[in-house]
């Protein structure tokens, strides 16, 4: 049975982690170890395994008795002791969810319903730096991975519609404190249904800049707008967010020559699912029948849905799928540039397949 270290295991993204592997009784498979960057002696989580207390993270010594590490600490904790950890010779298998080695030679990104030869290939080759992707990568992928594999992809523009999640947990309780200081004040108006709705507008409006709006988080008013700009900006006028789409996808499917993609990242609103319009030049005219069956069949998860308001309303959205993994992908249709032009919309629960559910899979991997 392996020894796994967990990290990362309390925050947002490791509690989607450790409730998934609870689901799916992952803990029977392994021995789990539990480490921490600040509690280290205080209690471990009790998986059904006995108690135990944490470890300290920093602890090369203790980290190389592991046969496997699943990290959800964050890039700093990977930068601080990754190299540290193989300097020491440990030989083991880093999972992680952090963006830092993912561009990394010796690196794989994971996503096994879309890249499992990749994978497979890797650890016959003795790779051991096994890498979660990108949240909007990761789910494009899970909704269109079929168009890939079919060789039907010439480009993709893909325009984003980012939850607040993928900015953190703090992050995710300003959107609500945002939303909550717009309704507070306009609550007498509200309550009075013949107030002038463009007098309730200007309240809104003004309390956007007042100064008990809290914005320390975003540094700018998500809920009632939106923020068309995510992480650091590169080179090309692309954000770190939007240049990682095309890297990530073309890595996560060793494409060569690669696939252009390029878009968009916007922030908006949602709590933690991800959306994405898609336009996708395909490199042949195929019927949306026949794109629609392709979609369908490429893996368990993705859930096709019909091109009209009602299915699109009821399965097509943050609200209808955030805390599961089904990856719904509708609007499919041609577009007026041309029979090649596809459009879709698709949405997905970064914590999910955005984030923890490749780890997870991926240490199930290992075990064979
Ligand atoms: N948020 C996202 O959408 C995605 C994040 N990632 C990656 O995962 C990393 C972690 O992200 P995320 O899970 O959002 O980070 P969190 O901020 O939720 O947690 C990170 C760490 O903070 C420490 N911590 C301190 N106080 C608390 C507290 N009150 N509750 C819980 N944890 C606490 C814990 O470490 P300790 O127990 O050692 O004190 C915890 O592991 C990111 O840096 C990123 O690299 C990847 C994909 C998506
Ligand atoms: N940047 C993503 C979340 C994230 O953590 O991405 P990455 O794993 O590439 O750092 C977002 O804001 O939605």
């Amino acid at each position: 049975m392996m020894t796994v270290g967990f990290i990362g295991w309390r925050g947002m993204v490791g509690s989607v982690l450790m409730e998934r592997m609870r689901a799916e009784n992952d803990f029977e498979h392994i021995n789990p170890v539990f480490f921490t960057t600040s509690q280290a002696g205080q209690a471990a989580p009790n998986v059904g395994k006995g108690e135990s207390v944490l470890l300290d993270a920093f602890n090369v010594d203790e980290l190389s008795r592991m046969d496997a590490i699943v990290t959800c600490q964050g890039g700093d904790y990977t930068t601080e002791v990754h190299g540290k950890l193989r300097d020491s010779g440990w030989n083991g298998y880093w999972i992680d969810a952090a963006s830092t080695l993912r561009m990394a030679e010796q690196a794989v990104i994971v996503l096994d319903p879309v890249n499992s030869p990749v994978i497979e290939k890797a650890l016959a080759d003795g790779k051991k730096d096994f890498i979660g992707g990108n949240c909007t990568v990761s789910l494009m992928l899970m909704a269109i991975g079929g168009l890939f594999k079919a060789g039907l992809v010439e480009w993709v523009s893909s325009m984003t519609y980012q939850a607040a999640s993928g900015a953190g947990a703090q992050n995710m309780r300003e959107l609500l404190c945002q939303m909550g200081s717009l309704n507070g004040c306009v609550a007498n108006e509200l309550a009075t249904p013949s107030s002038a709705i463009l007098e309730i507008d200007r309240k809104v409006t003004a309390q956007f800049s007042a100064e008990d709006f809290p914005t320390e988080r975003f540094g700018a008013p998500l809920a009632g707008s939106l923020i068309p700009w995510i992480d650091k900006a590169v080179d090309d006028g692309q954000t770190k967010e939007e240049w990682k789409g095309c890297v990530e996808t073309n890595k996560i499917l060793k494409n060569d020559p690669a696939v252009p993609i390029d878009g968009i990242c916007v922030r908006i609103g949602a709590m933690r699912s991800h959306s994405q319009a898609l336009t996708i030049k395909l490199t042949k005219d195929v019927a949306v029948e026949e794109i629609m069956d392709i979609l369908r069949n490429d893996n368990e998860w993705v859930d096709v849905v019909d091109n009209n308001k009602e299915d699109s309303l009821a399965r097509l959205t943050p609200a209808a799928i955030s805390g599961t993994l089904t990856v719904p992908v509708g609007r499919i249709r041609k577009m007026k540039m041309g029979p090649e032009y596809l459009s879709a919309f698709t949405v997905g629960d970064q914590l999910l397949w955005g984030a923890a559910e490749p780890l997870r899979r991926m240490l199930r991997i290992l075990q064979g």
